[in-house]
Order: C-alpha cells, then sequence, then structure tokens
C-alpha cells in the first residue's frame, strides 16, 4: 500500500479564523494556530469553552469558516482538507473509549472497518501490526470491548487510528475517563508512538497537567476565544499573564506535572 507521504516527513497544521456558530451561539471564534510538523500542541479551558470544537472543526464534523491547511516541507504534496487522504492522514481519538467501540463487534472488526473504508490491503498483518504497537498482542484480535478494561479499550481506540497510517492525531481528552495509573501509562504510550512515528498532536484537556507532560505548547480557550498561548515550560514556570490562565492552574490542583509523570 502506497504511504501518503514518506518516511520522516511530519506532517503540521494551521488553523486560520477559525470560526464555529450553532444558530445564533458561537462556540469557536476567529481562532488560528499553528501546529509544526511533529509538534504536540494542547488545548485547554474550562468545559464548553469550545476546545472539542475545534478538533471536531478539523476533521469536518462541525461547519466552520475559516481555514485548515496541512503543513509540511517544502515541495511535498499534501491532500485538500475534507478529502479521503485528509480524512486518513489526520486522525481522531475520542474521550470514551467505550462509546467508540462497537460493542457488538469484535477488535478485529473494529480495526478491519478503517481499513475497507480507505481500501488498504494486508489486513491481518496490519491489524496484527497496529495490535503489537499498542502494547496488546494478537490475542486481543477476537474479544469484544466488553471484555477488555477500560485502558485496554482506550488502546484500541488509538490502534484503530493508527492502523490508517496518520501523520496528525487529534486526540479528544483521551485519557480522562480513566484511573490515574491507567492514565499515565496510556499517555506514556502515545508519546512513545509520537516519537517513533514523527507523529503531529493536537490533544484537548481539562488537566493542565496532562497537556503540560504531553504538550509543546498550548492554547488556552475561554468561551470560543483564545485567551493565550503558551509553552507548557511557560505555565510549568508558572509564567502565565491571564488571569483565567491562572484560575485554571489554581483549579488543577495547583497544578503539578509529577501528576502524570
Ligand atoms: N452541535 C451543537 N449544537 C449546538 N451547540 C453545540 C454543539 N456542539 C457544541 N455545542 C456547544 O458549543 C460549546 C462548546 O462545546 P465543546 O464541546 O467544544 O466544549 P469543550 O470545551 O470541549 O467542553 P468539554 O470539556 O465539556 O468537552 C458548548 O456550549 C456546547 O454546548
Amino acid at each position: 500500500m502506497p504511504s501518503l507521504t514518506s518516511p520522516g516527513q511530519s506532517v503540521g497544521l494551521e488553523v486560520q479564523h477559525l470560526h464555529v456558530q450553532y444558530g445564533d451561539f458561537v462556540a469557536v471564534a476567529d481562532t488560528s494556530f499553528q501546529v509544526l510538523p511533529g509538534e504536540s500542541f494542547g488545548i485547554v479551558g474550562e468545559s464548553g469553552s469550545g476546545k472539542s470544537t475545534v478538533l471536531r472543526a478539523i476533521c469536518g464534523l462541525a461547519p466552520k469558516t475559516g481555514t485548515v491547511q496541512l503543513l509540511g516541507q517544502a515541495g511535498q504534496s499534501l491532500p485538500a482538507p475534507g478529502s479521503k487522504p485528509f480524512r486518513r492522514l489526520v486522525q481522531m481519538v475520542f474521550q470514551d473509549p467505550y462509546g467508540s467501540l462497537h460493542p457488538r463487534h469484535t477488535v478485529d472488526r473494529i480495526l478491519a472497518e478503517p481499513l475497507v473504508i480507505h481500501g488498504l490491503d494486508d489486513e491481518q498483518a496490519r491489524i496484527e501490526r497496529a495490535l503489537d504497537e499498542v502494547g496488546l498482542g494478537r490475542g486481543f484480535r477476537f474479544r469484544y470491548p466488553h471484555q477488555l478494561s477500560g485502558g485496554q479499550r482506550q488502546r484500541i481506540a488509538v490502534a484503530r487510528a493508527l492502523i490508517l497510517e496518520p501523520q496528525i492525531l487529534l486526540l479528544d481528552e483521551p485519557t480522562s475517563a480513566l484511573d490515574a495509573s491507567v492514565q499515565a501509562e496510556v499517555l506514556n504510550l502515545l508519546e512513545d508512538l509520537r516519537q517513533r512515528r514523527g507523529l503531529s498532536f493536537i490533544m484537548v484537556s481539562h488537566d493542565l497537567a496532562v497537556v503540560t507532560h504531553l504538550c509543546d505548547r498550548l492554547m488556552v480557550m475561554q468561551r470560543g476565544q483564545t485567551v493565550e498561548l503558551l509553552s507548557s515550560g511557560d505555565l510549568a514556570a508558572h509564567r502565565v499573564t491571564d488571569p483565567y490562565t491562572q484560575n485554571l492552574m489554581l483549579a488543577s490542583g495547583g497544578f503539578r506535572r509529577s501528576a502524570v509523570g
């Protein structure tokens, strides 16, 4: 199967003047940011601030105006947003692994489905490789979601995204439904995969410790607006200027980077 991009060629993303509106309600207002190839970018903010809507708009699941564009190396040809190759290159992992996996489908069928949609061959080898990559192994192939723990289910959700060989993962609160110890395991797996595959991440979380652990930079959102763009180093050193971000830090229990380390 041909790869969409050459190995080692990470892909980033640029969002410009993104605006999402439902009736009179503005969920995301004039939001712009760049995620460099191979970078891990976080979006934080209180509940309802528009974080998930940004991810949904990027992958075409929310009505938007503004532009979304992939960023690559000079001369690299990249698919247009909304096209089928774009939908393969940019994969989303949702918060609730139980809700996002079909309860009556085996892991094998869950992982085969995206391969069929995108017309990829070599199904068995790809499924086994994806299971190995998320640390589960082939023994999990014919199990059902209810036979898995929360952490194992989230690993299947990650495998389902990875099986299409994406370059960008959109992670919507990927560990918030998990116990603290399992949360750390899944975050470490994600970070390991990012480094090995040269992936770019956009991760939404209300947990500043989690975002700072995994992300290089982050955007703080409030009521659909961007409050500030920061590096994780700024956040860890409490170099934040906006009172809203300072309050988020307090709400995160004083914010301990070690909480997920
Ligand atoms: N399809 C929709 N129709 C109407 N309003 C919507 C729709 N989707 C989202 N919203 C509203 O947009 C706002 C932002 O929602 P969003 O899910 O992006 O917030 P969030 O920051 O991700 O919150 P949470 O952390 O609780 O998931 C919310 O007020 C939500 O009710």
